[in-house]
């Protein structure tokens, strides 16, 4: 996805364009502060060096955790072949990939966390070939998070480094890998990395030609730094794929039909119909009859949440599940009108919550009716964020389509007249509070700080280099976004405080709050200078953690992997989350929710006015209560929690509260790192599926009541779950 900005502002020209879909770089004057989380895969931290001397030398044998087969509906390509880069810690996978994906060699390079990918699209004798390119991390501890990308690859690189004779060493390691994780057609290459740096090679070519030669792959050497043998590389192997393609030796056929959808199911006169984007992965699947694991697509492009829900991974194995993750319509590639789907609200006006979980259960039904051993498979929801809303509500809709939903930090409640509209930033201050001495009292006092310094025209010169903005701040207007950008910065941070380093948003260190409160512990007789100073490093701890920015860009608090434009737009007209705040109870400057002029904006960006009491109209508001087989799990640090389900409301719509995590925590890869809390919470949420999925289909009414006794054995007997862990009791003291 392209970088989207975050904020957002609108046009209703003379020229009579109101409703047409306009992004800006930056608003002009008042700007949102409304934020909905954005994701990213990989973390990068700074690294130099050549040869990866204190690192694990060779992959383990440790066992596999999950493999994944991708299924795309969209046909814009002839051929679509996923290509995986492996190898030791720094032999240069992520600059072979930039190079040839971005034609740039990327200085001060960091390690990649996990796994990443990049999508190329090349031409080759008139045919289109899509290569989907995965990064995946050399070091060890990630093992287990790579293996499994492996499977579904049609092509391998196994790459070293010329210049470390252990990169070379530790082949064998890595072909073992290959023998047990990849599928026995997959095309390996041999890749001698950093060739511009001869006189330090220390792997002669002969000698990796002749290994090569004897594990039958192919080799070529190359430099990503020079772009020696780059571009051959990748098309060399299209070109070889193509050719394995058209003698039917891969397997990369997508078998199951893909249906069309509607654009209009709730109506007559739309005749149209889309692709919607699907993954499947069917490795540990039990069939007939196993769990299906549906994971309801939120605001952005599947693929970062097929990375991002770790959870799923690691219990579709103990459930013998099959995973699918269905991409929400309008974000990533399951456009309805193709190119033309944001073009104006026409083309918008089929962009609803209500629509996608028609989606979501058309896919469903089509996918038991076609993919053998599925018809009596129980499905079980899942999702995170306003895909866990879309969990929560498709079981509650649907209940013939899944038997149970996990809606990890889904606010259901942050609609008008459910809950506070200042109790989001009221968490977000008390996250500060209890983060370091001093911290959130002195970024209560930064916003007149920012006031003083920049009534001149010295002072904004004085914060624009303070802060290292890429754009200097000229005019008042400029500073009003400037607060916006460092609140919306502070608000981000209490989404993503994870124990351990993430990149969600931006790439932190562990407990990023904590990290940036070293900065904010200054007294009452600071100056405004000084406490200004604090913030400016406060700040690049958010902005800066790898050391690869050299300005810091006001109209971007996140990397851009959701569809922002999307979510403003859904916001605009069913979604309406009421903010504010009040400079009491937050940090921040006073702002009431004003209802009007945000309809107002609405109006003018795209054409219509929200309408604040659907969302309650259509999905029960806080009466739910005659719905069943939902828990809702909620982070204590997460301030989308204020808006979140956090109390039993019957015997199987259960709340887990899990009080030192984040936006939905529970829902990522398993880390050593992770409170106890958070591991209890999984815990519990495995265990629910489990049984679920111990009753198969359940197509009765009769059935869907043994589920539901089945799910109040595992439900917690407390009223409300709150678990509690040394870490969370320190906090609260
Ligand atoms: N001289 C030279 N340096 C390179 C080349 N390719 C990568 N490097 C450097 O090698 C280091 C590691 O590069 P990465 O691309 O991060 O290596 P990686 O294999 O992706 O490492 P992990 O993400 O930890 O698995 C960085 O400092 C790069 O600048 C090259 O062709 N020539």
């Amino acid at each position: 996805m392209s970088d989207l900005p975050v904020q957002l502002s609108t046009t209703a020209n003379a020229e009579g364009n109101q409703g047409r879909v306009v992004h800006h770089q930056q608003c002009p004057g008042k700007t949102k502060k409304s934020t909905w989380f954005r994701c990213a895969v990989e973390l990068r931290r700074r690294r130099t060096g050549t040869c990866p001397a204190q690192q694990q030398l060779c992959p383990s044998d440790k066992t596999t955790m999950h493999t994944q087969k991708v299924r795309m509906s969209m046909e814009d390509y002839d051929y679509l072949f996923k290509i995986v880069l492996i190898g030791n810690a720094g032999v240069g996978k992520t600059c072979l990939v930039r190079r040839f994906t971005q034609g740039l060699f990327p200085p001060g390079q960091g390690a990649t966390i996990g796994v990443d990918f990049m999508i190329k699209t090349v031409e080759i004798k008139g045919e289109k070939v899509k290569l989907q390119i995965w990064d995946t991390a050399g070091q060890e501890r990630f093992r287990s998070i790579t293996q499994s990308y492996y499977r579904s690859a049609n092509a391998l690189i196994l790459t070293y480094d010329i210049t470390c004779e252990d990169s070379f060493r530790c082949l064998p390691e890595w072909l073992r890998e290959i023998e047990q994780y990849a599928n026995n057609q997959v095309v390996t290459i041999l890749v001698g990395n950093k060739i511009d740096l001869a006189d330090k090679r220390e792997v002669l070519r002969q000698r990796a030609e002749d290994f090569a030669e004897a594990q039958s792959m192919l080799y070529l050497e190359t430099s990503a730094k020079e772009s020696d043998n780059v571009e051959k590389l990748f098309l060399d192997l299209a070109c070889e794929l193509i050719r394995e393609a058209k003698q039917n030796k891969l397997d990369n056929n997508d078998t199951a039909p893909m249906p069309d959808q509607k654009i209009d199911h709730f109506g007559f006169l739309e005749v149209g119909t889309f692709k919607q984007r699907y993954l499947l992965s069917d490795k540990y699947w039990h069939q007939p009859g196993g769990p299906i694991l549906f994971y309801t697509g939120n605001e952005g492009d599947i693929t970062w949440f097929c990375n991002n829900t770790g959870f799923m991974w690691e219990v579709a194995k103990e459930l013998g599940a099959m995973l699918i993750f269905a991409e929400h319509r309008y974000y990533g590639e399951s456009m309805p009108f193709g190119d033309a789907s944001y073009s104006d609200s026409k083309h918008l006006n089929y962009l609803t919550s209500e629509q996608a979980l028609a989606d979501f259960a058309v896919l469903i039904k089509n996918i038991k009716s076609t993919l053998p051993g599925a018809q009596r498979s129980p499905v079980i929801a899942i999702g995170g964020s306003y895909g866990g809303m879309l969990s929560a509500w498709f079981r509650m809709k649907y209940p013939n389509m899944v038997v149970g939903a996990l809606a990890a930090s889904a606010p259901i409640w942050q609609f008008p007249g459910m809950v506070p509209c200042g109790a989001f930033s009221k968490t977000v201050t008390q996250d500060f509070a209890k983060s370091g001495y001093n911290c959130e009292v002195n970024i209560r006092k930064s916003w007149s700080a920012i006031n003083n310094i920049s009534s001149s025209a010295s002072g904004l010169e004085w914060l624009s280099e303070e802060f290292s903005l890429c754009d200097s701040l000229k005019n008042k207007n400029d500073v009003v976004t400037f607060k916006n950008w460092l609140q919306e910065t502070w608000v981000n941070l209490a989404m993503v405080d994870y124990p351990y380093e993430a990149n969600f948003l931006q790439p932190l260190p562990r407990w990023p709050i904590q990290a940036v409160c070293k900065h904010l512990t200054m007294d009452s007789k600071t100056s405004d200078k000084l406490l200004l100073k604090g913030v400016s490093q406060a700040a690049k701890v958010y902005y800066n953690y790898t050391g690869g920015s050299s300005c810091l860009n006001i109209s971007q608090t996140a990397t851009g992997n959701l569809g922002v434009l999307g979510w403003f737009y859904q916001a605009c007209t069913e979604m309406v989350m009421p903010m504010c705040t009040d400079g009491v109870s937050d940090m921040f400057e006073p702002e009431e929710w004003d209802f009007q002029a945000f309809s107002d904006e609405c109006k003018s960006m795209f054409g219509v006015r929200p309408r604040a009491d659907w969302a309650e109209v259509v999905y029960g508001g806080k009466d739910i209560s005659a719905h069943s087989n939902i828990i809702f799990s909620n982070g204590g640090l997460d301030p989308w929690s204020a808006g979140g389900v956090t109390h039993n409301i019957s015997e199987s719509l259960v709340s887990i509260l899990i009080p030192d995590g984040a936006h939905h925590l529970d829902l990522r890869y398993s880390n050593d790192l992770d409170p106890l809390t958070v591991r209890a919470a999984r815990t519990l949420e495995i265990n629910i599926p489990s049984t679920l999925s111990s009753s198969k289909s359940r197509d009765t009414e009769e059935d869907h009541t043994l589920v539901k006794e089945e799910i109040s054995l595992c439900m917690p007997q407390t009223p409300n779950p709150t678990l509690h862990s040394p870490a969370a009791i320190a906090t609260a003291e």
